[in-house]
């Protein structure tokens, strides 16, 4: 780590933070407006209904720009139509497949051709429910080219979870496929899934267009609900030369509404304008992940339907102009753990992004490194300049083991980067950047430069835009060092939200209200430490981590508490080894006679787990139940205080019951509290000698 380059990236921060107007306006440049904008950032109030007004902003307002032009037409344009976009590579069906700029863009064109043929208008929205294949990405960018909105939903969300959304946001058209493969299962229809969905749903897309794969089809094809093959749709469209040219949107109009977990169980529908998020993206994989063009390749691990998906594996890579890996398989099993490292080597892979994870998977089932050492002695981590880690905290020791493997067996200057980000912010707030002469002298070739390292346990400092304070329960800023909320200054940068889907007092009430305007809540507690490294050490809400999935224990308790025996549930999370969290879901049962047993009967517990794995998705699996009566401790409004719930529970997991736990002055009846720990040990106690059993138990599937 040079000097050099610390104070570079410092200044870049300082710059973007001191004169945003200047910053942006150099990054704009970078990409093709159909509109160039003459303003950079608009600041204005917004007065809500309840009478509270707070700062908004816009990023160039007045300009207009396609975010699907500058993805693949404007690279294609200027002679790079035959480099490679997409590589597809999927062991769960034997299939590698790429296409260049130039096919991209004709299968783009042909399909939002077909679209709007079939009625899609700007500004309408466009749900997908897709695995991940390639449609899935060319749907994506479809419904972008001709202005409309798009809301992708993680294929692995239950009927329910999907309905839900379907209503927030009224799709036009669902574009899905017939079925998702998961590691080495059987493939799993999504007819029934969609139907049910749409079957639960208030609103009714117009149209749902399938995917049709071969490892299982969807069958039949239902006219009268408006339902048409996606393959036969483009067969047709392109018999009648339909096509699309790119409709640009204003620069502060949606493109894209991504749902996340909030702490109630109705997810918020985050927004995301149009230039604030092709600039700030634009600029985030050039100096972030020193990705600048064709012949760059970077391979994102993660699903379409988060938000790491949306920003790199879609957009990002392309608004670059370099390739995207989109893997259809699991880092373990898929055949084995060796799959990730193959993915780098074959398609000589500059960038790779996962979850911390996916590389604890990794060593538990390569404990020696074999794959890795393998693959890198016949030089095939040559090209691999960093390893990025997000979703979840990444423990010190992983960050410290790559290290390590890549520099012994990797690029002569390999990188592992924790980085921390959201939903909301649509790109990290704190990283390390690969390439810190990008934000500055865009024209410089600095692919040489050597980055700084990580602090293992620090989450980096903070990219361009983002104004990072630690503050206390007040809004009162702490000094470097101290521990406390985690909050951001208005305004956001560019890739960030600045509204939530038709509610803007949810906005409100969910990240400004709590410092009366002043702050962004991040919902993360942490630390700046004396040379500005930004520490996340914990979550302040009730949202769950679970394999680097944001999950809501308030969605978790609706499904649990549809069980008719269930009078009460209260789910927090314990930690895991493997997927950092779990679920673990505390319930009271409405039966006269209340059982003694800490650990519900087999029958019960195989209900909950299959109610909430049928309401939200399999990945939210609980990984232990306890019942009991009177153990749920309440504030003084009726709210379940799961912070001390978790707490209990961490202490039973590392048997440790004579911690203190925090319990607020709010609290209604303390003594509830000691119930709780009661039950807690005794649930550890029976559990160490029923292990096996309860371990079943909770895996049962109905
Ligand atoms: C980079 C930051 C991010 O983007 S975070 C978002 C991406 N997260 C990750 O990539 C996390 C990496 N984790 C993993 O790869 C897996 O969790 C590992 C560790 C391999 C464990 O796999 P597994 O045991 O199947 O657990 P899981 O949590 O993946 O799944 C739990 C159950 O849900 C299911 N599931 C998952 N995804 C889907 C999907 N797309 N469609 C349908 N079902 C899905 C899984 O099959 C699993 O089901 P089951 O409980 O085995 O029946």
């Amino acid at each position: 780590m040079t000097q050099e380059d610390e104070h570079i990236q410092d200044e870049v921060l300082r710059h973007s933070l001191e004169d945003p107007e200047d910053f942006w306006a150099h990054q704009a440049e970078h990409l093709y407006w159909h509109k160039h904008p003459s303003t950079v950032l608009r600041r204005s109030q917004r007065k809500l209904a309840s009478g509270v007004t707070h700062d908004s902003w816009e990023w160039f307002p007045d300009g207009e720009i396609s975010t699907c032009f500058n993805c693949i037409d404007r690279h294609v344009l200027d002679g790079h139509g035959h480099e490679v976009a997409i590589y597809y590579d999927s062991p769960v069906t034997n299939t590698k497949d790429q296409y260049t700029y130039q096919e991209l863009l004709d299968e783009v064109r042909v399909l939002a051709g077909a679209l709007r043929e079939g009625g899609v208008k700007k500004g309408d929205v466009v749900m997908l429910y897709m695995p991940m294949i390639p449609s899935a990405i060319i749907g994506t960018l479809a419904i972008n080219r001709i202005g409309a909105i798009h809301s992708i939903v993680f294929g692995g969300f239950a009927p329910n979870a999907l309905a839900q959304r379907i209503d927030a946001c009224r799709p036009v058209a669902l574009l899905t496929a017939s079925c998702g493969i998961e590691g080495n299962k059987p493939p799993i229809s999504y007819q029934p899934l969609v139907e049910e969905a749409l079957s639960i749903s208030v609103h009714k897309p117009r149209r749902t267009i399938i995917w049709q794969r071969d490892q299982l089809r969807w069958h039949p094809v239902n006219k009268d609900a408006g339902q048409a093959t996606w393959q036969q749709m483009i067969r047709s469209a392109r018999a009648r030369n339909v096509r699309a040219d790119c409709v640009p949107t204003k620069s502060n109009e949606t493109i894209y509404i991504i749902h996340t977990s909030g702490t109630t169980g109705a997810p918020k529908g985050v927004l995301r304008d149009a230039g604030g998020h092709a600039v700030g993206l634009h600029l985030s994989i050039s100096y972030l992940l020193n990705i600048h063009g064709p012949g760059d390749v970077t391979f994102t691990a993660s699903d379409i339907g988060w938000i790491v998906g949306h920003s790199y594996i879609i957009y990002a890579p392309l608004l670059a102009g370099a390739a995207t890996v989109v893997y259809e398989g699991k880092p373990i099993g898929t055949p084995d753990a060796s799959a990730f490292w193959r993915i780098v080597e074959e398609y000589k892979v500059n960038s790779m992004f996962t979850a911390p994870t996916a590389l604890r998977a990794i060593k538990r089932d390569d404990p020696d490194n074999k794959f890795l050492a393998e693959v890198g002695k016949r030089g095939g981590l040559r090209t691999l300049k960093a390893l990025f880690l997000a979703g979840e905290r990444s423990e010190p020791t992983i960050i410290s083991m790559y290290q390590e493997l890549l520099e012994q067996y990797g690029a002569p200057d390999p990188h592992v980067i924790d980085n921390w980000w959201s939903t909301e912010s649509g790109s990290p707030i704190t990283a390390r950047s690969l390439s810190p002469h990008t934000g500055k002298h865009r024209k410089t070739n600095i692919r040489e430069h050597s980055p700084p390292l990580l602090k293992p346990g620090s989450a980096g400092k903070a990219m361009p835009g983002f104004d990072i304070r630690i503050v206390d329960d007040d809004g009162k800023e702490l000094p470097r060092g101290d521990m406390g909320n985690i909050v951001l200054g208005l305004p956001l940068p560019p890739t960030s939200f600045r509204t939530l889907w038709e509610d803007e007092e949810r906005f409100w009430r969910s990240y400004l209200k709590r410092f009366n305007g002043k702050w962004m809540d991040t919902g993360d507690a942490g630390y700046i430490d004396a040379d500005g490294y930004v520490h996340v050490m914990a979550r302040n809400d009730d949202v769950l981590n679970v394999s680097a999935h944001r999950l809501s224990s308030g969605g978790i308790e609706q499904a649990i508490a549809a069980h008719p025996l269930v009078a009460e549930a209260c789910v927090v999370p314990i930690p895991d080894a493997l997927k950092g969290q779990l679920p673990f879901a505390f319930i009271t049962l409405s039966t006269s006679e209340h059982p003694t047993d800490a650990i519900p009967s087999a029958e019960i517990s195989a209900e909950i787990q299959s109610l909430v794995r049928r309401q939200v998705g399999a990945i939210a699996s609980l990984g232990g139940i306890i019942q009991g009566k009177g153990m749920i401790p309440k504030t003084r409004s009726g709210k379940s205080l799961r912070r001390v719930l978790k707490e209990l529970v961490e202490n039973g997991v590392q048997g440790d019951f004579s911690k203190e736990v925090t319990v607020p002055s709010t609290v209604e009846d303390a003594s509830v509290v000691d119930v709780a720990r009661e039950k807690i040990k005794e649930y550890f106690a029976q559990k160490g000698d029923r292990h096996a059993e309860v371990d079943g138990m909770i895996k049962a599937k109905l």
